[in-house]
Formats: C-alpha cells, structure tokens, sequence
C-alpha cells in the first residue's frame, strides 16, 4: 500500500502536468521579475540568533496528514506578522492544499506582510515548480530526500540558486544525510518526524547532527513544544529550528513565539 509521502508525490506530478499546461516557463519568467530579489533565507538564519542559541523558521500551517486540522481561525497575514513580532528569523508556510489545506495566495499573504525571508513549504517533484516557487516570492524552496533520487534533487537545488534562493535539504536518517551532504546546499534540515509512519523523536537531530560540518547550516525540525526542546537541540550544533504545531495551536501567537525563544 502507497503510504502518505508516496501519496503526494503522486498526485503532485498530475498537478504540475495541468498547471505547466496552463502556465508557461515564460509566464513564470514574467511572474518573477514583478517579484523582487529573494530575501536571503540562510543569511538570515545565521544572523538572527536568538539568546537560546537558534533562529527560529516559524511555520505557517493550517492542517496536517498526521494532526488533522491544527488552526481554525487562520489568516496567514496576521499570523506572519505575530511570528515577526515574537522574534522569528524566516517563515515557513505550506502551499499544498490535499494534505495540508494550504495555498499559493497563503504564502503571498503572509511574505508580503512581513521583511522576513520566506520558505516555501511544498512537496517538490519537479523543476518546474522550483519557478513557479520563485514566481510566487519565494526566497528558498524544501528538498525532501525521502521523497527524490540525488539526481532530481541536484536539479531542484540548481534551479533554486540560478534564482537566487536557498534550498533547504531535509532528511530523517543517515542514509539520507549521507546522499545530501554530497548535494550543493550549505542548508541541511533534520526533520524529527518520520514522513511515511509520523513518528516524532528529538533524538532523531542528536544523532545525525554529528554528520553535519561547521560549513554547514544544520536545522532541527518537528516536534518542538518547549524552551527545554529548544535548549535540548542548541546542544547539537543546530544553527536554526523549524517549527509549527505548537505555535500554530496557541490563541497569542506573538506571546508564544517569544516564551518558545525565551524572550518574554
Ligand atoms: O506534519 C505532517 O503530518 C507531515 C506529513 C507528511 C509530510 C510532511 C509532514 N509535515 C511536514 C513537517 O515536517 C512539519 O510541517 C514541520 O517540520 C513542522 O513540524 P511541527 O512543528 O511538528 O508542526
């Protein structure tokens, strides 16, 4: 039986064959330079370290295949400018609607409400969506290892730098580590949950971040609820923390954000 991960890749490729038919490369090229320069995504990871020790990439996500729906009450443009205000570094914010009930104009909402740098939070499966990415206004874009070979994911990382964006390269193990410490992104996310059965586990991060060099940006992903979480992964050599559940389920999210960075 196709689990969750195999699921959407399926129905990503039937997506992307309907939109290339609907919007050409040249309408994307158009798209983009009405867009402006991308932001600067893993600058701003490095430069925007909170005491704790990590920046915070802050996400922007309505539901989950393993939560259900998280958020009910949901305006991305609010909700970019309460993770501003709390002390985020970026956003993340999810365009896959299936699974995640998000969309394109979510993530338009909230970059355009904020300065900060934005990821967009989609299941790449081909080039083409790197573009339409960066049509959008996206400043970086996720390369999911679980869910590519090395060779389409070296060609979604090309096309992200020939626009100027970063690429977050995301594993959960280190047979994936290894695979995308030979790709050319200085950015490696390690994702805490397991993408095919869920399984959430900080330990996930102490022990893979060890694989990791100093020229590397190294950023903890899933399942962080707590300032303990936090100091628990500043102790790994982390750079950054990706996180959304646990901000995304709370009523003040600018309060939140800054109790998770022990800034309140
Ligand atoms: O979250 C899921 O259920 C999920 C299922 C299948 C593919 C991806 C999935 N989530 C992506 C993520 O890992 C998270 O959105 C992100 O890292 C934030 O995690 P959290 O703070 O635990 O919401």
């Amino acid at each position: 039986m196709l689990d969750i991960l195999d699921r959407i890749a399926t129905y990503k490729r039937e997506d992307v064959a309907t939109r290339r038919v609907n919007t050409t490369l040249d309408d994307l090229e158009s798209q983009i330079k009405a867009v402006g320069a991308p932001r600067g995504f893993a600058k701003a990871l490095v430069a925007n370290k909170q005491p704790n020790g990590l920046s915070l990439i802050a996400e922007i996500k309505k539901a989950s295949p393993s939560k259900g729906l998280i958020r009910e009450d949901f305006d991305p443009n609010f909700l970019a400018q309460c993770y501003e205000a709390g002390g985020a570094s970026c956003l993340s914010i999810l365009t896959d609607n299936p699974s995640f009930m998000g969309h394109e104009s979510h993530f338009q909402s909230a970059r355009a409400a904020v300065s900060l740098p934005c990821i967009r939070k989609e299941f790449l499966v081909d080039t083409w969506q790197v573009t339409e990415s960066r049509a959008i206004g996206a400043d970086a874009i996720l390369v999911i290892m679980a869910m590519i070979d090395d060779s389409l994911a070296a060609d979604l990382i090309d096309t992200a730098h020939h626009y100027g964006m970063d690429a977050l390269v995301e594993v959960h193990n280190a047979e994936e580590m290894t695979r995308a410490l030979k790709l050319n992104s200085k950015l490696i996310g390690i994702n805490n949950r397991n993408l095919r059965d869920f399984h959430v586990d900080l330990a996930v991060t102490e022990e893979l971040a060890p694989m990791v060099s100093k020229e590397h940006i190294l950023v903890a992903e899933s399942g962080i609820f707590t300032p303990f979480d936090v100091k628990r992964l500043a102790r790994t050599g982390a750079t950054a923390m990706l996180v959304g559940e646990s901000l995304m389920r709370q009523g003040d999210v600018t309060a939140a954000t800054k109790n998770l960075l022990s800034l309140a």
